[in-house]
């Protein structure tokens, strides 16, 4: 099979053609990416570079008008060479339909139509968030690994379950790559940022930054303008350079970490332009490495934007049938990963395994021993974060969480009882409580007792901050009464702002969408349990939240 791909969201014009009857003629058996030459793709491309500033939607376009037809051309005459003159040159012409700019994907569309209208070939549509994430799975070998998309106009962790990419967490304001760009452009670089960036960071002293992390959502708004306010004030960029990447890229690995505890998975890739980063490539490696986690991340060509893994990915949804008619082919700006049907996977397949309670137990955060009465929760120093930065979190988590899981019991919320604290050491002994983690009982009615202690929590003006279904223990009471417990209160904090609230509800909705078979009723029994006690408000905004276009 031979496809062409082409690719044109924001400034990479680019088109290429993926060879080879054998799916797996991607992998890596080294766990290095395959030699070039054999690795069946060829890459055409021609980057869009603006003169000042970001880039602009306008300029891009002419860009991809004048750049797609001479990389296509270049491509299909690299097709034409290996052709052996039976049929047409290509089997199919794959082409991002989206996310990205409108008036830069248009011009990849029409340009994709013609040549598949040419031929007479089929056209396959192409997520390009969803190839960002697949070429790396190509080339792990891994089966079903939770994927970090670090790119420009995205941030966010997918894993694969019942039948589509499932988005675990995500930034809740701009791309990762946008953010360091806009701040590059404020100390007067040009673009991209990232990069530059990189280099800066080498001559320079970390400083310290806003952290932001909500469960396995994040946030890059408070950051930049923090990074911003201190170039205004006389910081030299270089520190605040280190201080950006210690910071933005220990909270990707953060949520990283906390996505493989909850799924249960050992495999973690990642995509994206901003995966180019060695510091970033290298904490996500000491992550995996220190939790005994596998870590893959493509050559730099693949991470990216190229339509090598616009191509790799048609071929596979070739294989599978899911072409798209040319009258169906508009292309789609906000085209969100979780709106694809993967017809290429196994409908079996998931990210979410199944746990072992083994006396000792390794959560995101911390171990974790459990007693016959008593578990002990030590959170013990991340090697991948900065010292400073990780003592400042370990000390201030557990003081947050023995506060916290204490006040929520006073507001009425089951929780275990707090036996010992050591913040200096990160250590708290807990009574034992529950039989077993909500993962494991899913169930209406437990989940339906999480929407009422969220939201007597909130009356009460805190916010658990990392509410998943791991973070929720159930178990019988004297009488035989089912009982919930939360647990794991170091991400809480006191406030009574509604965005806070609902925050709550979307980060355990994404927890349960991503592991349960069948979520809409559990979503349903959610809701129903918080509004018997809380706003309405905070179910109004939840649709919000879930609603918000994050291509910014
Ligand atoms: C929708 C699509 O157009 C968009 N693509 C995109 O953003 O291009 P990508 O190639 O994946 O990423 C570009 C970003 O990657 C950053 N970047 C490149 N090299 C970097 C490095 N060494 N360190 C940090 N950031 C880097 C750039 O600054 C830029 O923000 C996306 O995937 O979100
Ligand atoms: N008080 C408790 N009683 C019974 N089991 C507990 C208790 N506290 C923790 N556990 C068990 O240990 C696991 C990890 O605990 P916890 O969530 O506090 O750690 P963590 O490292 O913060 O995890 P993560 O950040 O991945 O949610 C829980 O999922 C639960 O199975
Ligand atoms: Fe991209």
């Amino acid at each position: 099979m031979r496809i062409l791909g082409i690719e044109g969201t924001a400034w990479a014009a680019s088109a290429a053609v993926f060879e080879t009857d054998d799916p797996d003629a991607l992998r890596s058996e080294t766990g290095r990416a395959p030699d070039p030459a054999a690795d069946h793709v060829f890459i055409e491309s021609d980057p869009y570079q603006p003169d000042s500033g970001g880039i602009h939607p306008r300029e891009s376009a002419e860009h991809m008008g004048n750049a797609i037809p001479e990389v296509v051309e270049t491509a299909l005459a690299h097709a034409a060479a290996r052709h052996d003159g039976d049929g047409p040159v290509v089997d199919g012409v794959a082409f991002s339909r989206g996310p990205g700019l409108g008036p830069c994907l248009r011009i990849v569309g029409t340009a994709a139509r013609s040549v598949a209208q040419t031929l007479d070939v089929p056209l396959l549509g192409v997520n390009h968030m969803v190839a960002h994430l697949e070429i790396g799975r190509y080339q792990s070998g891994f089966d079903s690994p939770v994927c970090l998309n670090a790119s420009g106009a995205n941030a966010h962790l997918l894993g694969y379950h019942n039948g589509r990419y499932r988005v675990l967490g995500e930034t809740m304001d701009t791309g990762v790559g946008n953010a360091l760009d806009k701040f590059t452009r404020h100390v007067g670089w040009t673009h991209p940022g990232g990069p530059k960036v990189e280099k800066a960071a080498e001559d320079g002293d970390y400083v310290e930054l806003p952290y932001v992390v909500k469960g396995m959502d994040f946030s890059f708004s408070g950051i930049m303008s923090a990074a911003k306010d201190e170039a205004d004030a006389g910081t030299p960029v270089p520190d605040i350079c280190a201080g950006l990447q210690e910071t933005v890229f220990a909270m990707l690995a953060e949520v990283a970490e906390r996505a493989l505890s909850l799924t249960g998975t050992d495999e973690l890739v990642l995509g994206g332009g901003v995966g180019q980063n060695a510091r970033l490539r290298e904490m996500l490696a000491e992550m995996c490495d220190q939790r005994g986690a596998e870590f893959y991340a493509p050559d730099p060509r693949f991470l990216r934007d190229n339509a090598g893994m616009i191509a790799a990915l048609g071929a596979r949804m070739l294989a599978a049938g899911d072409t798209l008619a040319v009258e169906e082919s508009t292309v789609d700006p906000n085209f969100r990963p979780d709106q694809v049907a993967v017809t290429w996977r196994g409908a079996d397949e998931s990210v979410a395994r199944a746990h072992t309670d083994d006396g000792a137990i390794r959560g995101a955060e911390a171990t974790v021993d459990i007693g016959s009465e008593e578990v002990v929760k030590r959170r013990v120093p991340k090697t991948y974060r900065h010292p400073e930065l990780d003592e400042r979190i370990r000390r201030e988590r557990t003081k947050a969480e023995a506060r916290l899981t204490s006040d929520a019991r006073r507001a009425g919320v089951r929780t275990p009882v707090v036996r010992d604290v050591d913040p200096v050491d990160g250590v708290i002994a807990f009574q034992r409580v529950g039989d077993a983690d909500l993962a494991e009982r899913l169930g209406p009615e437990a989940v339906r007792v999480v929407g009422e202690s969220l939201a007597r929590l909130h009356e009460a003006g805190i916010v658990h901050g990392d509410p998943t279904t791991r973070n929720v223990r159930v178990g019988t009471g004297p009488d035989g009464d089912p009982r919930v417990y939360l647990i794991d209160f170091g991400l809480g904090f006191h406030t009574g702002h509604v965005e806070d609230h609902a925050m709550d509800l979307h980060v355990f909705a994404q927890s349960v969408e991503g592991t349960a078979d069948d979520a809409a009723p559990l979503i349903d029994a959610l809701e129903a349990g918080y509004e018997t006690i809380g706003s309405e408000e905070v179910i109004a905004r939840l649709r919000e939240v879930e609603s918000r276009g994050r291509y910014r």
